[in-house]
């Protein structure tokens, strides 16, 4: 039995639920892997030159054994998130330490403890088995999964998944991720395929989109309303290409912080008006490593002023941290919020405290997304009002380079990744519906 008898079942269109649960699992699968071993590979070097194709490995894996609450995926597609380019250049630290804390858990979260790191937090692709306690999935089942790990055995997370002490990223810090054959997760990470887009489509927008929803819509986020002026930096990016429709799509007025005239299109032809080139209009936030420069926040802030009529922003949508938060928190307007999930360019930020305190500005954090939310995120996508934002797709065996290209800035909205999927295009079951959105679809594809 190979992993080719499970993808003959899943393009042959009459297999049953009983047909899928009849099929034997394989020994063992092709997945995308860090090693244990190598965590040191990249000392010494500058974080941009740490190279993701030295680090990814394509490798034959075990199937894990399954356990109550989980299901086994067969994985049609991926997608490159930014939290494996950080799993990849082993910052701001390996994650094999999650891995070896979660093998402290119970018996059946040792497995999780390897040499080895089966990364990827997101997947489109069909159930093969589901474990002890799980009633609401069967094998057959067309999914994507959302990257939420729980345990919820504390009352902590009862109010919010997200706050339970053992919350985790599927796939960044548990093993057995997305960017492979097959995946473990559980089943509350289970959610239905948008029947309108194809398996690579699907795959791509579940964690940004989730991660999105909750930072700018969701109460325990920002709480954007109509109206709002929402500064969307990285607006084309992963985060940022939803977080751009979200505020588009809520009434809200987005204004769009880019890097190029390339992803300034981008962000017009999804409806956005105002758009700032960051590269262009040559904004130096910082003197030298340690000093800010408030005038070149006073020049952003005038900038958004033309571009909204005179107003500053409600709503900051930040993730680049330490080299554009001053400016955040500056240009928010009083009482407005700066929503922050990330620190791609650094964690230890600085900003004037004067402009957050006397102007009753306020610094929430957000992180990932709940299941219901995540699901309600998903529900957008699966009704064409959110759209994916899948710019170039991958092989499995070229995810370095995906990873690659995303440490590097060099791609645009969402990369995606091929897994068992032997090509583009597969899996839409329902033409009809794609058909009415496919402009919206394929707007990011192959610039
Ligand atoms: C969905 C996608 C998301 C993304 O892409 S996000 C971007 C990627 N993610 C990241 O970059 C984050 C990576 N993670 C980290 O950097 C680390 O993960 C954290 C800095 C978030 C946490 O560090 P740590 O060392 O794992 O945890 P500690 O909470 O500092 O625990 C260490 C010890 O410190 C104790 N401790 C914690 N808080 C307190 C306190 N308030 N007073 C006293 N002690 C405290 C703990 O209990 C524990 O102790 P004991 O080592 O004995 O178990
Ligand atoms: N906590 C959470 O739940 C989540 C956190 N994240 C984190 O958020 C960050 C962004 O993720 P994602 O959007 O997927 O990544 P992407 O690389 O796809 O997009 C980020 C965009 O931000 C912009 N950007 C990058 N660096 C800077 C900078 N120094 N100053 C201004 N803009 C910058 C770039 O756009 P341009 O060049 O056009 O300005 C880039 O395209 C990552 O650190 C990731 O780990 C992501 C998802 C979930």
């Amino acid at each position: 039995m190979t992993v080719k008898d499970i993808l003959d079942a899943i393009q042959s269109k009459d297999a049953t639920s009983a047909d899928f649960a009849a099929l034997p699992i394989p020994e063992s699968y092709r997945a995308i892997t860090v090693h244990k071993d190598e965590t040191e590979m990249f000392a010494g070097l500058e974080t941009r030159d740490k190279d993701p194709r030295k680090s990814i490995h394509l490798d034959d894996v075990p199937v894990p054994e399954l356990g109550p609450g989980e299901a086994l995926v067969a994985v049609m597609a991926s997608s490159v998130n930014y939290n494996s380019v950080w799993t990849s250049i082993f910052e701001p630290l390996a994650t094999f330490g999650f891995l070896e804390r979660y093998g402290k858990v119970s018996e059946l979260t040792k497995r999780h403890d390897l040499p080895y790191h089966i990364i990827g937090s997101d997947l489109a692709g069909v159930v093969l088995r589901t474990g002890p306690g799980v009633n609401a999935w069967k094998p057959g089942d067309e999914v994507v999964a959302h990257c939420l790990s729980v345990e919820l055995e504390s009352s902590d997370g009862h109010n919010d998944t997200m706050l339970d002490p053992e919350q985790r990223i599927w796939g960044f810090e548990t093993n057995f991720g997305g960017l492979a054959e097959i995946a473990l997760v559980k089943s509350n990470q289970l959610m239905p395929k948008p029947k309108h887009l194809s398996w690579e489509e699907a795959a791509a927008p579940g964690l940004v989109n989730s991660t999105a929803y909750r930072q700018l819509v969701s109460r325990n986020g920002a709480q954007m309303k109509q109206g709002d002026n929402v500064l969307i930096w990285g607006a084309s990016g992963g985060l940022g290409s939803y977080a751009t429709q979200f505020a588009l799509a809520g009434g809200a007025n987005p204004i769009c912080v880019v890097s190029s005239d390339q992803k300034a299109d981008i962000c017009r032809s999804m409806g956005a008006e105002a758009i700032i080139d960051r590269n262009a209009e040559g904004y130096k936030f910082w003197k030298d490593e340690n000093t800010q420069d408030p005038r070149e926040w006073k020049r952003f802030g005038k900038r958004i002023r033309e571009l909204t009529g005179g107003e500053d922003v409600d709503i900051v949508f930040e993730h680049p941290g330490r080299e554009t938060f001053g400016a955040s928190v500056y240009v928010t307007r009083k009482g407005g919020t700066i929503v922050t999930c990330a620190s791609t360019s650094g964690y230890n930020h600085e900003y004037d405290n004067r402009y957050l305190w006397m102007s009753l500005k306020r610094i929430i954090g957000s992180h990932f997304a709940n299941y219901r939310e995540a699901w309600e995120a998903n529900r957008l996508i699966a009704k064409g009002k959110i759209h994916p934002t899948l710019s170039k797709v991958y092989s499995l065996q070229e995810t370095g380079q995906a990873a690659y290209d995303v440490h590097r800035n060099l791609h645009q909205g969402k990369v995606g990744v091929l897994c068992l999927a032997p090509e583009e295009g597969l899996g839409v079951r329902d033409e009809e519906m794609r058909a009415q959105h496919i402009d919206a679809i394929n707007r990011f594809r192959n610039i």
